[in-house]
């Protein structure tokens, strides 16, 4: 077999510092062993997020040139506009700085004080909005999306029966919407299947609930369809999400993903009223219903980046590298989540430090190690990402305690994963020398971006 490469060609680089090993270790040090808290400039090889890190075309940069920075109507927001409604087949679209701008004014006007959200799993951000409007996040996704070594082909679906308990307990008209996540981040960046959001489309119809889209990677769950699920062997990535998305009555997207840009988002609603009052809260939180918190030049750049993010000959290529990765840290015996996700690796640090307590952050201990041993930049994504039970005040305890490698798009080399590769084989291997952390420093909100720890 062939093997692949990219369906594009470098045409402008970053020169990267090298570091030894040395300035690392007082690198992480000063950052509270808190791989958020690095300087960028300290970091030879960025995995710490997909969101914002992707590198544009030329097309897009060009895009950038024809910004038309009127502060109404814009002709950049049209293009956009069009573009969203093209691809994603919403009605309205209201453009917001990103995904988190979307989802504040969402949970503003859905959510009432002592509602229900179900979802499949929490992720960071969507929990605490929908929790600040006054909701209880419920999570109903699938058991098998808890077990990192399930090799579920759609760890991301809804399981019904716990869906229809919840409408049983409490009743309709106490769930505002069905927060649907394509893929799923936290479990793994896993797919849902098109059967399953049909099923939970057809199941909240019939209590008439509204479902809204988490769209922020559902480029990469098209792909995972279309690789998956035999019906739609033959489709485009195109065609897939567009049906995808018929299935739900509006999403939240994070355009710093999918979308291929470095600063954008978008609320999308097919509701008129809905999207009558959105539009209103546009103007307090993010700026004109349209610009939403981003330059003309930024909405051209989003647009030209959905049309480049669902060609076929582009997600294959992004997952193909997400996959090469995966499989060579298989290949090495070296516990990751399974099946391998869309838009990052996520190391099992439970399988991988078993003999540091969930409570002394294992996960955050392997992602200070990794930028120790080779400048990697990891996220911790296990218990100080899950944060603290808003009713008990005690840390949450999630089955899954990972390190998240999460590739850029279009931006790393093979010979940059394969450094990767050999750098977490090389921790792997001096695995019994590590030992816990103690946290330091605790914010309130999403502690997980600035909290600080000590080495126990
Ligand atoms: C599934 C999902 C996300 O992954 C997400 C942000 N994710 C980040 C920053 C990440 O590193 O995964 C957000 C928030 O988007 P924002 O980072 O505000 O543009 C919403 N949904």
């Amino acid at each position: 077999r062939r093997s692949w490469a990219e369906p594009y060609k470098i045409k402008v680089v970053e020169p990267l510092k090298m570091t030894t090993r040395a300035e690392r270790e007082q690198a992480i040090a000063e950052a509270g062993y808190n791989t958020f808290l690095l300087r960028s400039e300290d970091v030879y090889i960025d995995l710490l997020t997909d969101s914002g890190t992707s590198a544009m075309s030329d097309r897009q940069w060009a895009g950038m040139m024809v910004g038309d920075e009127a502060y109404a109507g814009s002709k950049n927001f049209y293009s956009l506009e069009e573009a969203i409604q093209k691809y994603y087949g919403y009605r309205y679209i209201l453009p917001t700085h990103q995904g988190r701008g979307a989802e504040n004014i969402l949970s503003k006007i859905l959510i009432k004080p002592g509602d229900y959200i179900p979802g499949n799993m929490y992720f960071t951000t969507t929990r605490l909005h929908q929790e600040l409007a006054g909701g209880t996040f419920v999570d109903v996704i699938i058991d098998e999306a808890h077990d990192p070594r399930s090799q579920h082909p759609f760890k991301g679906n809804v399981d019904l029966q716990k869906l229809t308990d919840l409408i049983k307990r409490v009743g309709a008209e106490r769930i505002p919407y069905i927060s649907v996540a394509g893929t799923v981040n936290m479990a793994g960046g896993q797919p849902i299947s098109m059967a399953n959001l049909r099923a939970v489309y057809e199941l909240a119809k019939s209590h008439d609930i509204r479902i809204i889209l988490d769209a922020t990677r559902a480029v990469e769950n098209a792909y995972f369809i279309q690789q998956r699920e035999a019906d739609y062997h033959q489709q485009s990535i195109a065609i897939i999400l567009k049906e995808f998305c018929s299935y739900t009555d509006g999403c939240t997207m994070s355009g710093k993903k999918d979308a291929l840009v470095n600063i954008g988002g978008w609320l999308a609603l097919n509701d008129p009223d809905i999207y009558e009052e959105a539009r209103n809260m546009i103007v307090i939180y993010e700026g004109l219903h349209t610009y939403g918190g981003m330059a003309g030049r930024d909405m051209e750049a989003m647009a030209i980046g959905i049309e480049e993010s669902v060609q076929d000959d582009h997600i294959r290529a992004r997952i193909g590298q997400v996959e090469y990765l995966g499989q060579k840290l298989l290949d090495w015996n070296i516990p990751i989540v399974v099946p391998i996700g869309g838009h990052a690796i996520y190391l099992d640090a439970k399988a991988f430090l078993p003999h540091i307590p969930q409570d002394q952050f294992p996960a955050q201990l392997l992602a200070a190690e990794l930028y120790r041993e080779a400048g990697i930049r990891a996220m911790e994504r296990g218990i100080v990402s899950a944060g603290r039970n808003k009713d008990t005040g005690d840390h949450y305890y999630p089955e899954l305690e990972l390190v998240r490698l999460t590739i850029p798009r279009r931006v790393y080399t093979q010979a940059h994963m394969d450094l990767t590769a050999e750098a977490v084989d090389e921790v792997y291997y001096n695995r019994h020398r590590l030992r816990g952390l103690k946290m330091v420093y605790e914010p309130k909100y999403l502690r997980f971006f600035q909290a600080r720890f000590e080495l126990l």
